[in-house]
């Protein structure tokens, strides 16, 4: 959505999925339009195929389906050159490794907790963790104390980070330096976490064993031990389900009633829907925004029921609720009066 125009009249968007790298959240702030993502509605999902591509391919088993198949018309021959040729796709197994998982949000605490039954020794770096997902985690994971703790020490690794400018390029020469020689790398997160001209030295030389990825392009297809997944990561039934009904639900929540759950550029915050005339605006996190927008309302002598005002950053988000019966023909003098409040960036009465 990077390169498109938003009229004055979008409220919002909601991203059925967890990356919102395909939105211009910062501009979308600045024009008063909320952006909401459905986390964890897609997490089972990832989290089952980067389990079973991180054991696919340390068992080469992409590879040697390929291979199987390049045998059709040899007749009765193939099974004697499976038995010869299996030899070339002798694997590895993951029990008693160590899984480094990068992020332990919504995706990487499922990958962290399923790998341990496994038999996995799994080894944790999140320095944002959320309290939700701290209790959600085994205690059996440990945590890395820094980064290269984790690369330094794991057989495999799997990043569950967003793509943000500073975890831009974070797998590069000078981490891989750092690895394990011949770790597998997996990446269900997004393309640009990995420097793609250093790994694709790294695969060439036999540092990094393996790379599987969700994001394949053209450099990624001519890599070596790439293990290139077409963006399927969330791509389940169940998974889209999740993420559609909880996008609609979020939107219509905020439509009708102003509250917001789960967006990435406003405050949470939420009153009881009572069905009376609530004010919602989105504003500069400055001083006396409140009591300005409550003078206004005064002005008009309503009285005010419940009312919240929360902060995120440089904005907040302020939503009062009216205790009289509002006459309909003062909601655009009101509207009006509020918007031209200096720090104001939407308005809506509802
Ligand atoms: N391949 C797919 O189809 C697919 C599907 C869903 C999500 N994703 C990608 O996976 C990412 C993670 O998804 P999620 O649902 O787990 O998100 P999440 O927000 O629940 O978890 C992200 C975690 O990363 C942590 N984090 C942020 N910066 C970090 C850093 N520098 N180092 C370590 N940890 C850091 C956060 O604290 C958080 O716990 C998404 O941002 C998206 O890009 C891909
Ligand atoms: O839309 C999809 O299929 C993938 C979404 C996924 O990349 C996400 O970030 O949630």
């Amino acid at each position: 959505m990077h390169s498109l125009e938003f009229g004055s009249n979008l409220k919002a968007i909601a991203r059925a999925g967890a990356g919102v790298n395909n939105i211009p959240v910062d501009k979308c702030t600045e024009q008063g339009i909320v952006v909401f993502n459905t986390p964890g509605a897609n997490a089972n999902a990832v989290k089952e195929l980067v389990l079973t591509t991180l054991m696919a391919s340390s068992r080469n088993l992409f590879a040697g389906v390929e291979w199987a198949k390049s045998l059709k018309g040899e007749g009765d021959q193939v099974p004697k050159l499976v038995e010869a040729g299996k030899k070339q796709f002798v694997g590895k197994e993951i029990k008693g490794k160590t899984l480094g998982v990068i992020g332990l949000g919504a995706i990487g605490a499922l990958v962290a907790n399923d790998a341990l039954d496994l038999d996995m020794d799994v080894i944790g770096f999140d320095p944002f963790i959320s309290v939700n997902t701290a209790w959600n985690l085994s205690r059996n994971v440990q945590r890395a104390m820094s980064i290269e703790e984790l690369f330094a020490n794991s057989d495999f690794i799997t990043v569950h980070v967003p793509l943000t400018a500073d975890t831009k390029g974070m797998f590069n020469k000078q981490t891989f330096s750092i690895m394990k020689d011949g770790v597998h790398i997996v990446n269900f997160s997004r393309d640009g976490l990995v420097n793609e001209e250093d790994i694709t030295a790294a695969l060439e030389s036999g540092k990094v064993g393996k790379y599987i990825t969700d994001f394949p392009n053209e450099n990624v297809l001519k890599m070596k031990n790439a293990v290139p997944i077409p963006h399927l990561g969330a791509s389940t039934q169940e998974s889209e389900e999740n993420c559609a009904i909880m996008a609609a639900r979020q939107v219509k929540e905020f439509m009708e009633t102003g509250n917001i759950k789960n967006s990435v550029n406003f405050p949470n915050a939420a009153i009881p829907y009572t069905g009376k005339k609530r004010v919602a605006a989105f504003h500069k996190n400055v001083p006396n925004m409140v009591g300005q927008i409550t003078s206004a309302i005064s002005d008009y002598e309503l009285n005010i029921a419940d009312m919240v005002n929360r902060s995120r950053g440089d904005y907040a988000y302020t939503m009062i609720d009216i205790e009289n019966k509002v006459n309909g023909d003062v909601i655009p003098g009101l509207k009006e009066k509020i918007s031209q409040i200096e720090g104001i960036v939407s308005i809506r009465v509802i």
